[in-house]
């Protein structure tokens, strides 16, 4: 899949929620309860990245988790990037709410 010009990273960010762009990934800091409610983030992400085949770069920080995404394959972000940064702000209200 190719890259997507930093325009098209830009104009896709808009339907996305408190992503940023940040050199070749985009990034976001999700915040939970708890530590048990970021292991649990971790393994709801784990099937959907394995389905895509596009797996995310995960930091967590007790109740804080970061994501950075990048397309490894392409050096930089691509509609995967994208497409895998919507199911993880759908999977992560189901946590938080
Ligand atoms: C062989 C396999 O399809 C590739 O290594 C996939 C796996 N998951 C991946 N994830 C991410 N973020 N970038 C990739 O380029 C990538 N490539």
């Amino acid at each position: 899949m190719a890259k997507l010009s930093e325009d098209q990273i830009r104009q896709a960010l808009l339907k996305l929620t408190e992503w940023k762009l940040e050199k070749d990934m985009i990034v976001k800091e999700f915040k939970f309860r708890d530590f048990a409610t970021s292991v649990k983030f971790l393994t709801m992400i784990q099937p959907v990245a394995d389905s895509l085949d596009h797996h995310p770069d995960v930091c967590i920080y007790y109740n804080r988790v970061v994501i950075h995404l990048t397309t490894h394959d392409e050096g930089g972000v691509t509609e995967l990037d994208i497409r895998l940064a919507e199911k993880l702000d759908e999977l992560s209200k189901t946590l938080t709410s």
